[in-house]
């Protein structure tokens, strides 16, 4: 497996394989792109599957044993079953959609090789989440919730960003997954980096906190060091475990101003018009792989992680033995970046606490 200076050692990727979309949510950083698309913008030189199935396949070279395919939307791809179908043996294949088109074609996707979904979902109001999506396709996502879980796609992940527009619903959608079988809450911090607007941004230890109150159990997941809470429903017998049958999966991504999230980033990324990226918030280590040959994509793929730097690589230190670790008196001080100081002062509490299990 191949590792950068920071000793990341890069397991997964991650493909956007359009840049179109049916929905305009007000957030969205498009995967690294910005605020530049419209909805259903004319396609721009998306990869073909050929050239998405190249890379996969030098990626598996390399170790690497995850894809996430995401966009834009995915699903307005007509041939992903057939990538999906093409995904080296080796990788675990999942997608992250707006949920609208698996209605009818979940099903397909399984049988391609699709292992997990997520499905964005950032209300369970019909009118709030218009207000977000600008879309009314709200029936159809729910639709689509239904048709993975039918498919067999269980546990499904709602990912709801967090803002100022939506994070008076984190109550309700945490009691939603708790009381429903097979679907878990994935909470993201709403990023702005790429799309502006500061202002929306909200202080994700709050919900921590809040979620650490109500839990019955938290973990820590390898990847990015994100927390997992285990919440009961209130519905289940007192002596019961809290697992996925009688309760539901809150996971926090928080990478906002946080060097350990990026500390342990283990992806690399492509655009959907074939360009490799070392991290979502940066644009200036693009390297396309256009009409390249698999042994110039091998080359690039290595040059590409060579040159990995965590965005919050400046609050790194090398310990005593010459490895790379997140600074612990930078996880003591507030605010990094907080330059217009319309938000409030991010607070780190400093990594795992004792007890804490930790998941792949
Ligand atoms: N800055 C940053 N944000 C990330 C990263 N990974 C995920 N996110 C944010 O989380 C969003 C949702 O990610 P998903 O693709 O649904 O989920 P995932 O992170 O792949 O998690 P799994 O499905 O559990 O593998 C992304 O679109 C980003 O907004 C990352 O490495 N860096
Ligand atoms: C860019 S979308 C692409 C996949 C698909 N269209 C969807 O919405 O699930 C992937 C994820 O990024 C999240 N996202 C978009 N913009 C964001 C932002 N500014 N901050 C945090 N998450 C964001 C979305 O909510 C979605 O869950
Ligand atoms: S559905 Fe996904 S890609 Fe489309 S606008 Fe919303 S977040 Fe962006
Ligand atoms: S380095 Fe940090 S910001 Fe960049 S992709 Fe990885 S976790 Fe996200």
């Amino acid at each position: 497996m191949l590792a950068d200076e920071f000793g990341r050692e890069v397991s997964g990727v991650r493909v956007s394989l359009t840049d179109r979309c049916n929905f305009d949510c007000v957030y969205c950083h498009n995967e690294g792109l910005g605020d530049t698309r419209g909805p259903m913008a004319a396609q721009d030189h998306e990869m073909s599957a050929d050239d998405v199935v190249r890379f996969l396949e030098v990626a598996a070279e390399f170790d690497v044993d995850s894809v996430k395919f995401t966009g834009g939307e995915p699903m307005l791809r007509q041939d992903l079953e057939e990538i999906i179908r093409r995904t080296p043996d080796s990788m675990e294949a999942s997608m992250t959609t707006n949920g609208t088109f698996l209605p009818g074609r979940a099903e397909a996707l399984v049988d391609a090789g699709l292992s997990r979904v997520n499905v964005s979902q950032d209300a369970l109001d019909p009118e709030q989440f218009a207000a977000v999506t600008q879309s009314g396709a709200y029936d159809r996502v729910l639709e689509g919730v239904e048709a993975a879980l039918d498919a067999g796609l269980a546990p499904v992940k709602l990912n709801m960003v967090v803002f100022e527009k939506t994070a008076g619903y984190v109550p309700e959608m945490v009691d939603h997954v708790a009381e429903n079988d097979g679907l878990r809450l994935q909470l993201i911090e709403y990023m702005p980096e790429l799309v502006g607007k500061p202002e929306w941004a909200i202080d994700i230890d709050r919900v921590h906190d809040w979620l650490g109150e109500r839990a019955d159990r938290v973990e820590h997941r390898e990847m990015h060091d994100r927390r997992r809470y285990w919440i009961r429903d209130e519905d289940a017998p007192e002596e019961a475990d809290v697992d996925g049958t009688t309760g539901g999966m809150v996971e926090i991504v928080d990478p906002v101003e946080n060097p350990t999230f990026c500390a342990n980033c283990h992806r690399v990324r492509v655009t959907h018009d074939g360009y490799l990226k070392g991290c979502l918030n940066r644009n200036d280590d693009l390297r396309s792989m256009g009409e390249m040959s698999k042994a110039e994509i091998r080359e690039t793929f290595r040059e590409t992680v060579a040159n990995r730097v965590p965005f919050y690589g400046e609050y790194m230190v090398r310990n005593g033995d010459g490895e790379w670790e997140v600074n612990d008196e930078y996880l003591d001080t507030p605010a990094v970046s907080d330059t217009d100081g319309s938000r409030p002062e991010p607070v780190y509490d400093g990594g795992v606490e004792d007890g804490y299990g930790s998941t792949d």
